[in-house]
């Protein structure tokens, strides 16, 4: 069945020193069998991850790429050097960088297009935020972001991307979507794709972000919909992290 993913996003946060915390602590850590396990450091210590993951199982990830390959792009980063540093997976869409630096769904499916052309696994972010879940629009948002990527790609393509929902008014404030609620819009989420194609929807891997920490992981965990994390803050910290990934098994 579909493989649990539990991805920690440092956002722009961590060091080297951090870095080289997670190497030592998961070289040590056991892991449920079967769990994927992927870190995304800001793209200057993908370097260091790599080297210090070297001896984990722990797999690698970059925040964000952009559309092109190369070129007169001052501050950018491709995929293809993120495939340098042995990158597997690739934050596409995340509600910081919708707001902050105004990507919008064009803009996203560009960038899902680019991972996918070399192999990288894109995790598409998308949620609500607290104005559209009051006004009743939650589902109407998110399957209009799921809907603008996947229903531009081919069957082959749709079926390596990940899916993370992530309610924007969960996301560093503490205030974590309930299991049923999250579970209610993942399920809405693997039925749309159904209504394409059967086999790619339960194949299809949904995250859930926003505060999920130790405490609340193992129920969120825990509904049918759910095929694991995408962690921000609680990922800061190696004991925390390590706890999400153990209460995934
Ligand atoms: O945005 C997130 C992960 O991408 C979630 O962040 P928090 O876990 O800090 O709420």
């Amino acid at each position: 069945m579909r493989t649990p993913l539990l991805a920690g996003n440092w956002k722009m946060n961590g060091s080297v020193e951090l870095v080289e915390a997670f190497g030592r602590a998961f070289a040590e850590a056991e892991l449920p069998e079967g769990v994927e396990v992927a870190v995304f450091p800001p793209f200057p210590y993908l370097h260091a991850a790599q080297n210090a993951f070297a001896d984990t199982s722990l797999l690698l990830g970059a925040q964000s790429l952009n559309p092109v390959h190369s070129g007169a792009h001052t501050g950018e980063v491709s995929g293809n050097m993120l495939c340098e540093f042995g990158v597997r997976y690739v934050l596409v869409g995340h509600s910081e960088r919708r707001q902050l630096y105004r990507e919008g769904d064009e803009e996203v499916f560009s960038r899902v297009l680019a991972a996918l052309s070399v192999g990288l696994t894109p995790v598409l972010c998308v949620g609500e935020s607290l104005e559209e879940r009051d006004a009743g629009r939650t589902m109407e948002v998110v399957l209009r972001q799921v809907g603008f990527v996947m229903s531009r790609l081919e069957p082959e393509q749709r079926a390596c991307v990940v899916i993370a929902y992530e309610p924007v008014w969960a996301i560093g404030t503490g205030r974590t979507a309930t299991p049923a609620q999250a579970q209610e819009v993942m399920a809405g989420i693997r039925d749309y794709q159904a209504s394409y194609n059967r086999e790619l929807a339960e194949g299809l891997r949904l995250l859930y972000g926003g505060s999920m920490n130790a405490g609340n992981a193992g129920e969120l965990l825990a509904q049918p919909d759910i095929d694991g994390g995408l962690v921000g803050g609680a990922s800061l910290k190696v004991d925390d992290f390590l706890a999400i990934c153990q209460s995934a098994g």
